[in-house]
């Protein structure tokens, strides 16, 4: 496997602190920059890397363009001028449009393999990056014509080394690809979010898990968001279309059933029973067990009372227990007594983590 001892990552926010962290693991140099100092300063306490020194030195083997996709043109000719790397790649989600711009700004493209990993959050920056962001997870890289061989491999195996798997796509393919499966989903989830806006109380206080699966992605920045749905404006604008299609025959079919004799009724509800049916045939498409994240941790759960200094008490009880809680994260309803708390934790921890929790009466649900 191709080493790569150092890496600069330009832009430290949510992707370049997790590929930074990822790679650190591995026992890589970072280097790592960004225009905000605060984000900088951050990263590199999270332990992402060190400081970029400000004067040129010894190129590193590659970089890591992770900036919004309307500044990796420019940051690659930077980059380049300063001669910062022997190869370069980028993150951003889209493709066409930041190859074109590499080429009207003269960059060279010789060295340059653009790149997408097809994993994220709906949060942004630093402190939201985790090493295992990659984990099992596709990572397109879209090498064009221009491209050499030994970048191409160099850049393959910096991919491997953050644990996801290389897929090979041509940059417009890729961007019709992702209109599909990320960039459209992406807008409908923020239309069906904005629905919620000026939702009555009541209705708020009845959502369960479904709008909030439907809806975790309308979370994300929206700035970063208008640059990459502009930057693939027609191919994401063809799949909203398709979608919005589907959504006014479905709304007017119900609106007619309302109103129509019985055996008509039942003619235009099996048209709504139809996009239903072809919803169950798309989601079972999408690559599960096999192409899905394998666990890093387990995930203990425990129901928890409402009341101040719960949690503390739970941390606690890890904590004497001699278990390492590595993430948490709280589902709670507004109104009811109590919240159930999921406890991320390295899977030999969780056995003892669940039976000390139990012991000072704690419900811990069995997880299937
Ligand atoms: N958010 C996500 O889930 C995913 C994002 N991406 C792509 O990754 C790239 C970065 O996105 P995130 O990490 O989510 O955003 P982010 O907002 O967390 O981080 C971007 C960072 O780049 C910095 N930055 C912006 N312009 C810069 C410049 N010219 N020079 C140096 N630093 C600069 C910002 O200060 C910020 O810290 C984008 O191109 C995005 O399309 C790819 C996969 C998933
Ligand atoms: O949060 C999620 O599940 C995502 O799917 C995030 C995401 C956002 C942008 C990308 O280009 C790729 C992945």
């Amino acid at each position: 496997m191709t080493e790569i001892p150092c890496v600069a990552v330009v832009g430290a926010g949510l992707i370049g602190t997790s590929v930074a962290l990822a790679l650190r693991e591995r026992g890589t140099e970072v280097l790592l920059s960004d225009r905000d100092p605060a984000t900088l300063a951050l990263a590199i306490e999270l332990g992402a890397g060190i400081a970029l020194p400000d004067e040129p030195g010894e190129p590193v083997d590659v970089a890591v363009l992770a900036v919004p996709p309307a500044a990796v043109g420019r940051t690659l000719l930077e980059a380049q001028k300063r001669g910062l790397a022997r190869f370069y790649t980028d993150v951003a989600s889209v493709k066409a449009r930041p190859v074109l711009d590499a080429m009207d700004l003269g960059c060279d493209l010789r060295g340059y393999v653009p790149g997408h990993p097809l994993a994220g959050r709906e949060r942004s920056g630093p402190t939201a990056a985790r090493a295992d962001l990659f984990l099992g997870r596709p990572w397109a890289l879209c090498p064009t014509e221009a491209s050499g061989e030994e970048a191409v491999e160099t850049v393959a195996a910096l991919v491997r080394a953050c644990g996801a798997e290389v897929h090979r796509v041509d940059p417009v393919e890729h961007d019709q690809a992702v209109a599909l499966v990320s960039h459209g989903p992406h807008v409908v989830a923020a239309a069906v979010a904005a629905r919620l806006e000026n939702a009555p109380q009541v209705a708020l206080d009845l959502a369960g898990q479904g709008v909030r699966d439907v809806t975790r992605i309308a979370a994300s920045d929206p700035g970063l968001w208008v640059d990459i749905l502009t930057a693939n404006a027609v191919p994401v604008a063809e799949v909203l279309d398709a979608v919005a299609g589907d959504l006014a025959l479905a709304a007017a079919m119900l609106r007619a059933s309302s109103t129509a004799r019985s055996d008509v009724a039942e003619v235009i509800t099996q048209k709504v029973g139809d996009l239903l049916s072809r919803g169950n045939t798309g989601r079972a498409r999408i690559p599960g067990k096999h192409g899905g994240r394998p666990p890093r941790y387990a995930h203990v759960q425990v129901v928890i009372p409402d009341s101040p200094g719960e949690l503390a008490r739970i941390f606690e009880a890890a904590g004497h227990a001699g278990v390492n809680i590595e993430d948490v994260s709280i589902e709670h309803s507004p109104g009811l007594p109590v919240g159930v708390a999921e406890l991320s934790v390295r899977p030999e921890a969780a056995e003892t983590l669940t039976a000390a929790l139990r012991d000072r009466g704690w419900s811990v649900p069995v997880l299937s």
